[in-house]
């Protein structure tokens, strides 16, 4: 798989590579699918960010540490950074290429998951957490918009923008949605890598109800006020052993949130399980 491949250390530019179809815009900057001139032919993902872009929204330090953070880290449900080149405007970062694109795009297109394909989506993203976890970082920012699917339709945590060493302390002021931050980031408080349980616990609900189970469309102090009073309710359709494992993850108390491998043994995470896989 290319997890094993590794690209010889060798000075990368735009000439290693024949440019393809944009596959969209990242967050500084667009994404296209290239393919290394150079036999064997990889086809990968490369995302540009203007560095004047990083300058202006003060994310240069981020950046750094995005790339060190994730050039370190081989996991299947983990998109790999290959490696990285500069001229003087843009970043150019070398990644594993999606086969199915943007996991949040199927979840617009859906409104749901299913049961099993939600199921499976959180297993996978309990080991890529307890692979994260083991090497002290923390993600901070798991959300349907941060993960991408494989070909074979695995998810994988496609940006690390927000990660740390932990234990955390955030400095920077958020942005994008609030729907995912736990209660001692919403009181500006230190936090570990439970604040990962958390919104794995709040991935499971949109997952299966379509939206964030403590968004309020008209007002962000609400929002706010609502997770800190952790005002979780549960439409009737959600299934009861569903229901069981995010209470056990959207618990106020950092401490008290069920540990990952519990995650992967709940009843209704090993019911979706394919057969055969390792962890029986
Ligand atoms: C996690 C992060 C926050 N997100 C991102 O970076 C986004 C920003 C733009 C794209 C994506 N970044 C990546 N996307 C892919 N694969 C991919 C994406 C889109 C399609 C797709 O559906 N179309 C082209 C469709 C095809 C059909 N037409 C109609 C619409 C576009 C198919 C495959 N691989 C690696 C990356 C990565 F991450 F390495 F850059």
């Amino acid at each position: 798989s290319s997890q094993s491949r590794t690209f010889p250390t060798q000075e990368w530019s735009l000439h290693s590579f024949d440019i393809g179809r944009p596959l969209g815009k990242g967050k500084f900057g667009r994404v296209y699918m290239v393919r290394t001139k150079a036999s064997p032919k990889y086809i990968l993902a490369l995302k540009t960010l203007y560095k004047s872009e990083l300058v202006q929204n003060k994310v240069e330090k981020q950046t750094r540490r995005e790339i060190e953070i994730q050039q370190n880290l081989r996991h299947p449900n983990i998109l790999r950074l290959y490696g990285f080149f500069h001229d003087e405007k843009r970043i150019f970062l070398m990644l594993e290429f999606a086969g199915k694109g943007e996991l949040y795009k199927q979840l617009s297109k859906f409104g749901r998951f299913s049961e099993k394909r939600c199921a499976r989506y959180i297993d996978q993203m309990a080991d890529a957490l307890i692979y994260l976890h083991g090497k002290h970082v923390i993600h901070r920012d798991i959300k349907p918009e941060n993960l991408l699917l494989g070909i074979n339709g695995e998810l994988k945590i496609g940006d690390f923008g927000w990660s740390v060493h932990a234990p955390g302390l955030r400095r920077m002021t958020l942005c994008g949605t609030l729907d995912y931050l736990p209660p001692e980031m919403v009181e500006g408080k230190e936090h570990s890598e439970k604040v990962d349980y958390w919104a794995l616990g709040i991935l499971t609900y949109e997952f299966l109800c379509g939206s964030p189970p403590f968004e309020d469309r008209a007002s962000v102090k609400n929002t706010y006020r609502r997770i800190a009073m952790v005002d979780l309710r549960f439409p009737p359709t959600i299934p009861t052993e569903a229901k069981d494992l995010i209470a056990k993850l959207l618990k106020h108390d950092p401490q008290v949130r069920l540990p990952l491998a519990e995650v992967q043994r709940h009843p209704w995470i090993v019911k979706y399980r394919p057969k055969g896989t390792a962890r029986e």
